[in-house]
């Protein structure tokens, strides 16, 4: 299943804030949406889930198998929501709910889908747990979101996206929040969870050494406009816009794999490892 975005605007407030964004997700591709702070990637991303705020007017189109989802009924795109299109948020606190079990919310939506009984949910929880390498599976789902460190809060919403096994996963600057050292482990764990699944990924970012480990292409925004538009090694080589340079000089200084530090980088989050992609 394909996503086609043309030509889509928003308007908010009387202020245009996304002018004519067009890009595909074809079946399995992992593309990756990058700007500076304010630039509309994550409007982007809730258009394609009906989520914009109250008040937002749409133009253009967002085709999901080839399915118009601009002006698809609330109810519609929550069943969409829920069967095809998974998603990630930055901060994992706001995603989980402090006063429910952590395997209590990995199985709701899994629940509701397939109406199963109270312990083939717990069963099914403690299943996805394992899936995102969540430590004592058996053992983790009967705690509460404030019990785990926020890598684990992190994966606890990844499973939540993924049990229902959506074809699509929108993860929103999922690593943001994290440390590095987690970040690179949450980012190795989205990308086999997406490449056992064959999913296809709309991953946002602000740092292009980040979207280097996940994507295979970028969509490159400022100012609610794509600017540049390539495959992820043709933006780290030979970057076009100024936008898209500025991104590169910024990363540099972040760009972390494990097994040696970078020339000269002072060591990135204080980490004392790392080397450049
Ligand atoms: N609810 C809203 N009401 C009015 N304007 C908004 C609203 N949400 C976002 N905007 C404006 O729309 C533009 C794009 O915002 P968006 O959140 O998509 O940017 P972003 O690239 O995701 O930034 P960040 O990396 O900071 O999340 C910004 O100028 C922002 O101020």
């Amino acid at each position: 299943m394909s996503l086609a975005v043309r030509d889509l605007t928003i308007d908010l407030g009387g202020r245009r804030v996304l002018d004519g964004v067009s890009f595909d997700v074809p079946d399995g591709a992992r593309i990756g949406l990058i700007g500076e702070s304010g630039s509309g990637k994550s409007l982007t991303a809730l258009a394609i889930l009906g989520l914009l705020p109250e008040g937002a007017e749409t133009g253009g189109s967002i085709r999901w198998d080839g399915r118009e989802l601009l002006g698809l009924p609330d109810r519609e795109l929550a069943r969409l929501r829920g069967d095809d299109i998974g998603i990630v948020f930055q901060e994992p606190r706001t995603a989980l709910n402090p006063i429910r079990t952590v395997g209590r919310q990995i199985a709701e939506s899994i629940r509701i889908h397939e109406g199963l009984s109270k312990r083939e949910a717990r069963e099914r929880a403690v299943a996805e747990a394992a899936r995102v390498a969540l430590p004592d599976p058996e053992h983790i789902v009967a705690r509460y979101p404030h019990q785990l460190s926020g890598g684990q809060r992190q994966r606890v919403a990844i499973a939540m996206a993924l049990a229902c096994r959506p074809r699509l996963l929108i993860a929103d600057e999922p690593t943001t929040a994290l440390d590095v050292t987690i970040q690179a482990e949450i980012l190795d764990l989205l990308l086999s969870l997406v490449d056992d699944d064959g999913m296809s990924l709309v991953f946002i970012t602000h740092d292009l050494a980040v979207l280097s480990q996940i994507a295979t292409d970028g969509v490159v925004l400022e100012h609610g406009r794509v600017v540049e538009q390539a495959a992820v090694p043709t933006l780290l080589t030979s970057p076009v816009s100024p936008v898209t340079q500025g991104l590169l000089r910024d990363a540099t200084a972040t760009l972390w794999r494990p097994g040696g530090l970078p020339d000269g980088a002072p060591g990135v989050g204080g980490q004392g490892q790392g080397g450049p992609v």
